[in-house]
């Protein structure tokens, strides 16, 4: 679905991502960690067409990413970005509606087509009681919902997402990588997340790409990453690796002196 070659981004004599290489097929759930400032929003800003590629290249759907309108993007790929949307000055249900708008001309009607698509992303995010609230009003939390909301009502094959649970809850954080799972799982939509949650990005269904310094420093299956002297490469951090005591699977916690 995506291919991405030697890709690098600079910004104003900033190289911020070198040499990128990496492949993600239908229906994939891939984690981008890494270190703060290690290039990984950048990645998911270049997919997204919002940074410049200033070398290599980027392919969905083998077609160069720079081919496609905004408009056919926006069909196949969402984006959760980090921090926003209480700056934006609309009700839930007016930035849900905008959502759509690549399923639209400027002559065409709201479809019932298009309430259904709201209608279930305000159901299965349980932000339907934040409907006629200004996004300005809702918590960072609440709000990070709505976002991910946004992003299902565009009904893309591929939804990208920047720390989606860094605002939420343990109750709520739990609910939105479910639900993230079963749309991964049950409707095949390919996940891009970035999380700095490196347990999440350890299980089985995952594959890690694992970037520092905006490098690819190693890309694997999710379980692979918890292995010390990687982790250490990694984050310059020394982690104690426990078994769970329900699911027998690993778990990595960072070691304090
Ligand atoms: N517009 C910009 N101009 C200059 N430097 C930038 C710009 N955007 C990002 N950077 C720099 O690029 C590097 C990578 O930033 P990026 O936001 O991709 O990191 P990240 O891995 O997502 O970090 P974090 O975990 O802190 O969110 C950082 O050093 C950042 O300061």
């Amino acid at each position: 679905m995506i291919e991405v070659n030697k890709l690098s981004v600079k910004i104003q004599d900033k190289t911020l991502l070198s040499g990128i290489d990496f492949h993600v097929d239908d229906g994939n759930y891939w984690v981008v960690v890494g270190p703060n400032g290690s290039g990984k929003s950048t990645l998911l800003k270049t997919l997204m067409g919002i940074l410049p590629i200033h070398s290599g290249q980027i392919s969905l759907n083998q077609r160069h990413i720079n081919q496609y309108k905004q408009r056919e993007r926006a069909q196949l790929m969402s984006y959760v970005p980090q921090n926003s949307g209480r700056e934006l000055p609309f009700s839930v249900e007016e930035f849900l509606k905008m959502s759509r708008y690549s399923y639209h001309s400027p002559l065409s009607e709201w479809s019932n087509q298009d309430q259904q698509a709201i209608e279930e992303a305000l159901t299965i995010t349980d932000t339907q009681s934040f409907r006629t609230r200004l996004m300005k009003t809702l918590s960072g939390g609440e709000c990070q919902r709505v976002m991910i909301a946004a992003a299902l009502s565009q009904q893309t094959p591929l939804i990208l997402l920047d720390e989606p649970t860094s605002y939420l809850d343990p109750h709520h954080q739990v609910e939105i990588h479910q639900l993230i799972n079963q749309l991964n799982k049950t409707h095949q939509m390919t996940v891009i997340e970035v999380s700095h949650d490196i347990n999440h990005a350890a299980h089985p269904d995952k594959q890690v790409l694992a970037l520092r310094d905006g490098q690819v420093l190693w890309q694997g299956n999710g379980p692979d990453l918890l292995d010390k002297q990687r982790l250490k490469q990694l984050y310059q951090q020394d982690f104690t690796f426990v078994v769970h005591p329900t699911n027998q699977r690993l778990f990595a916690l960072a070691e304090t002196p």
